[in-house]
């Protein structure tokens, strides 16, 4: 018998977690969980913009990233239309590749890169420098050189060192770029303490409570060889309380006050950063765009008003909200395992090298049967991967047909914001290609990486 079946729980799960949907709809899509051009089909398979995805699987093999990408760019259009006169960063840390580099450049963003590589290749697909800017905290002299060169519109600054590196290189060349401070401003976003950015102890920014960020910012108008646009603050990732926002803006707001009245310079611009969540199971409820712009917006009114400031030109950079929910990552189930009286075990054919976000930050995914229906009773199971670990999980616990069987494909929705970025080649195993599908047209994006791909590294 299987274990885990619908309401005879055992092992460490303890009870039904809570975001699972209920037992008994195991053919249902949760409509917030799914790229908006996801259904499933008249025959029982997912279909996205039209496109089966038993003829994606068959044309791209498993396991695929599938991106919608009328998803992505209506995400992109929400964010523009909620903030209309403020820049909109697309995080490229998220996922980035040329041609989602020229999607979003299409729809009117801004991209913040933030190593060479990425900076490669949003140059490299036609992304206008000035709508570029460059993050990191340990950026060389090769990438600041390169971002100088290139024209970035915007080089954020993460320490004295990159200061000075940044100071002389821009004299070399006789140039004056444009920069803005991150302060880390002692916020504990409330996330997962590996995504939260904005503590005291941590390697980003300069320290607000420290004085570092003060310092920072009195260095480079004092010495006059970057242009000090404004701050940078951005508090962590996957967050949906908007107090964080609040603290974050009013102390970085009285670090621009203190700027004012220091040095008689009032900063034009200010940035929030990313972090806005997504919905990963029925229990995460994002905010609108909109929603979001306006409070934003209030708390940032609100707080100048106090400092006597004039409202700074604002930007934000959202990546996972944008390009998260768009994608869903289909795999083939190989082994169903049942283990009596504990749980049943459902391989899939990727795993932790194409979602690391489980085993890293404990992350909560979804899952469902794609290539058909099934009136089987409900299996509370758990899809993992095919690496040789233990803690190689995709789906914690998932309520599949309890005849899920090998052949099946699996689709794991809000797989599109750092996982194929933070893919990896663990046990050799190739990362999986990226398909964008439009009005019933499937177009690979990124191609599966091949043996003869890693083989070729393998120069000894
Ligand atoms: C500086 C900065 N901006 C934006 C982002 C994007 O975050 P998210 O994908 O959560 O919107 C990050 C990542 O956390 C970041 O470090
Ligand atoms: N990689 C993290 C987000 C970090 C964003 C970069 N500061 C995640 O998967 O949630």
């Amino acid at each position: 018998m299987r274990a885990h079946e619908a309401g005879a729980l055992h092992g460490d799960i303890g009870s039904r977690p809570p975001w699972l949907r209920p037992p008994g709809d195991v053919n249902a899509l949760v409509p917030q969980l799914w790229p908006r051009n996801v259904t499933r089909a008249a025959d029982g398979a997912l279909a996205v913009a039209g496109l089966s995805v038993r003829d994606l699987a068959a044309e791209y093999g498993t396991p695929v990233y599938v991106l919608d990408e009328d998803d992505l760019r209506s995400r992109c259009r929400e964010f523009r239309a909620a903030f209309p006169d403020e820049d909109v960063y697309y995080a490229g840390k998220a996922f980035l590749c040329r041609a989602v580099v020229r999607m979003i450049a299409e729809e009117g963003m801004f991209l913040d890169v933030c190593t060479g590589g990425e900076l490669a290749t949003a140059l490299s697909a036609g992304m206008p420098p000035e709508r570029i800017g460059f993050h990191g905290n340990n950026k060389s002299v090769a990438e600041l050189s390169r971002a100088l060169d290139a024209g970035v519109g915007r080089i954020i600054l993460d320490s004295f060192t990159e200061i000075d590196r940044l100071t002389a290189l821009a004299r070399e060349r006789g140039v004056r770029p444009q920069v803005l401070i991150r302060v880390t401003v002692g916020v504990e976003a409330h996330t997962h303490e590996f995504i939260a950015t904005a503590h005291e102890d941590q390697k980003f920014g300069f320290s607000l409570a420290g004085g570092a960020a003060a310092a920072a910012a009195f260095k480079v108008i004092d010495e006059d060889v970057l242009e000090l646009r404004g701050l940078h603050s951005h508090i962590g990732s996957q967050i949906f309380d908007a107090s964080g926002f609040e603290v974050s803006a009013r102390r970085v707001l009285g670090l621009q006050a203190q700027i004012r009245d220091a040095r008689g310079v009032e900063l034009p611009e200010l940035d929030l950063g990313g972090g806005f969540g997504i919905a990963y199971t029925t229990q995460d409820d994002p905010a609108a765009p909109h929603d979001l712009a306006k409070r934003l917006r209030k708390i940032v009114d609100g707080e100048c008003a106090a400092e006597k400031l004039a409202v700074p030109h604002l930007s934000i950079e959202p990546g996972r909200a944008i390009v998260g929910p768009a994608v869903f990552t289909l795999y083939e189930v190989g082994t169903v395992k049942d283990v009596d009286g504990i749980r049943t075990y459902v391989s899939v054919d990727g795993g932790m090298s194409d979602n690391i976000r489980t085993a890293l930050y404990d992350a909560s995914y979804s899952a469902t049967v794609a290539n058909r229906a099934s009136s089987a009773e409900p299996l509370l199971a758990r899809v993992v991967g095919k690496h040789c670990e233990s803690g190689d999980i995709v789906v914690k616990d998932e309520f599949l047909p309890a005849d899920v069987q090998p052949g099946d494909l699996v689709a794991v929705p809000g797989t599109g914001a750092y996982c194929r970025s933070m893919a990896s080649n663990y046990n050799h195993v190739p990362r999986p290609p990226v398909v964008a599908v439009r009005d019933g047209r499937a177009r690979l994006i990124v191609r599966r990486e091949t043996e003869e791909d890693l083989l070729a590294l393998d120069v000894g």
